[in-house]
C-alpha cells in the first residue's frame, strides 16, 4: 500500500482513503475506463488511455504537495485484500474558502454506499483541516444516484449550471449543490453534549430557559504579543475552527482550576492560577444552550507547548486574529483582543 510521508490515511468504518500510487493505475484503468462510470463525470476522456492512468497519479502528488487538491484512492477490503474500488477528491477554489468534491466508484461495486461513506470523510476532513468553511459539487442533472450522495453528505441543492463534459464533447447542465460546516458536520447546538454535572451547568438556568455552559478559555500571549489559538480537531461540533485554549467546567473546579487542567492536558503546558488574569467573557445564545465562557490572558508559563490532542496550532499577531475563522462567541473577544494587545 502506498501512503505518502505527508498524508495520513482516513479511515471510515469500511473504507481506507490514500494516496494513490503508480501500482493502483492498472486497477484504475480497468475501473473508470467504462462508459457506465465516464458518462457521468465532467473532466474524463473515453475511451481512457493507459498511460493517463499514469499521468494522473502523478499529477495527483504535485497537487496535494501544492495545497490544491485531495485526489485519493478509495480502498475496500475484500476477501482479506486491499482493492481499489475508486477515486474521492477535494479541490480547492482559489480565493473562495470552499472545495470541490468530486468521486466515482467502479461498476461493479455500486450500490453499498461506497461513495456516500468516502465523500463525507472526506468533506469533513477538508472542513476540519482546510481553510474553507464550504464543499460544493455540482452532478449532471439527470444523476438522481449522485444528488442522493450528495444530500447524504450534507449538500443541499443549491442552483442548475453548465459544465463541459469531456466525454460527451459538449457542455451539460447540472444541478449545483453545497454545504456548510453545520450541514456536513451536524448542527453545532444539536452535536454538542450537555455536561450533566451540575458543576458546569448553573444551578438557575439562564433566564431565556436554556441550561448555562461554562466555558474557561485563554489567550496565551507570547513576548511578541502574539496570541495562541488551536484549530478545533476533527470530530468536534465546530471541527475546523479555531479557538483560544480552554474547555468545559468539571463538577467541583474554578475556572482557574478548569483552565489549569486544560492547558495541561491540551498543551503540556503548566500555569499557575496567578499567571491567569481575567480579560473579558463571552455570553452567546448557541441554540440549545447558553455559553459563558470568562476569557483568561496568560504571559507566563512552565514547559513547550505540544499540542497533544492533534490539534493545529498557530501564533497569531493581534491584527491578523480575524483571518482565522472562529467560532461566533469569540468575535466579540477578538475585537477586544485587538484593541488590547
Ligand atoms: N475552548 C474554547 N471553547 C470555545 C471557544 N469558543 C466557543 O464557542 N467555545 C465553545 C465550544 C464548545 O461548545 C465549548 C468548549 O467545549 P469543548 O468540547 O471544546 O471543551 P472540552 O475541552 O471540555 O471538550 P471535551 O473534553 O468535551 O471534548 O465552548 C473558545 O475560544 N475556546
Amino acid at each position: 500500500m502506498t501512503v505518502d510521508a505527508d498524508f495520513s490515511p482516513l479511515r471510515t468504518e469500511r473504507l481506507t482513503l490514500r494516496p494513490l500510487g503508480p501500482e493502483d493505475a492498472a486497477q484504475l484503468h480497468r475501473l473508470i475506463n467504462d462508459w457506465d462510470v465516464v458518462r457521468w463525470l465532467s473532466r474524463v476522456p473515453f475511451p481512457y488511455p493507459r498511460e493517463l492512468a499514469d499521468d494522473w497519479i502523478a499529477s495527483t502528488h504535485k497537487q496535494r504537495a501544492a495545497g490544491e487538491a485531495w485526489h485519493l484512492a478509495i480502498v475496500g477490503h475484500e476477501n482479506d485484500k486491499d482493492v481499489l474500488v475508486g477515486c474521492v477528491g477535494l479541490m480547492l477554489e482559489p480565493g473562495e474558502r470552499s472545495a470541490e468534491l468530486g468521486y466515482w466508484v467502479g461498476r461493479r461495486y455500486w450500490g453499498h454506499g461506497v461513495a456516500a461513506e468516502a465523500a463525507g470523510r472526506l468533506a469533513r476532513w477538508g472542513l476540519a483541516n482546510l481553510d474553507i468553511d464550504r464543499v460544493v459539487a455540482n452532478v449532471l442533472e439527470e444523476n438522481d444516484r449522485s444528488a442522493g450522495v450528495l444530500r447524504a453528505v450534507g449538500l443541499r441543492e443549491s442552483g442548475k449550471g453548465e459544465a463541459h463534459f469531456l466525454a460527451r464533447g459538449g457542455r451539460l447542465p447540472v444541478r449545483l449543490f453545497e454545504g456548510g460546516r453545520d450541514e456536513i458536520l451536524g448542527p453545532f447546538t444539536e452535536a454538542e453534549p450537555l455536561p450533566a454535572t451540575p458543576a458546569s451547568t448553573a444551578a438557575v438556568p439562564a433566564a431565556d430557559g436554556k441550561p448555562l455552559l461554562l466555558v474557561a478559555a485563554c489567550a496565551l500571549v507570547d513576548t511578541d504579543s502574539r496570541v495562541l489559538l488551536a484549530r478545533r480537531p476533527e470530530g468536534k461540533p465546530m471541527a475546523g475552527l479555531w479557538e483560544f485554549p480552554g474547555g468545559k467546567l468539571d463538577a467541583g473546579e474554578t475556572p482557574e482550576e478548569a483552565l489549569i487542567r486544560e492547558l495541561k492536558e491540551e498543551l503540556d503546558i503548566d500555569v499557575s492560577a496567578a499567571c491567569l488574569a481575567p480579560f473579558t467573557f463571552a455570553s452567546h445564545d448557541a441554540g440549545k444552550f447558553h455559553l459563558l465562557m470568562p476569557l483568561y490572558l496568560c504571559r507566563r508559563w512552565q514547559g513547550t507547548i505540544t499540542p497533544r490532542e492533534g490539534q493545529a496550532l498557530a501564533w497569531v499577531k493581534a491584527n491578523k486574529l480575524t483571518d482565522y475563522a472562529m467560532p461566533p462567541a469569540d468575535k466579540p473577544l477578538v475585537a477586544m483582543l485587538r484593541d488590547f494587545l
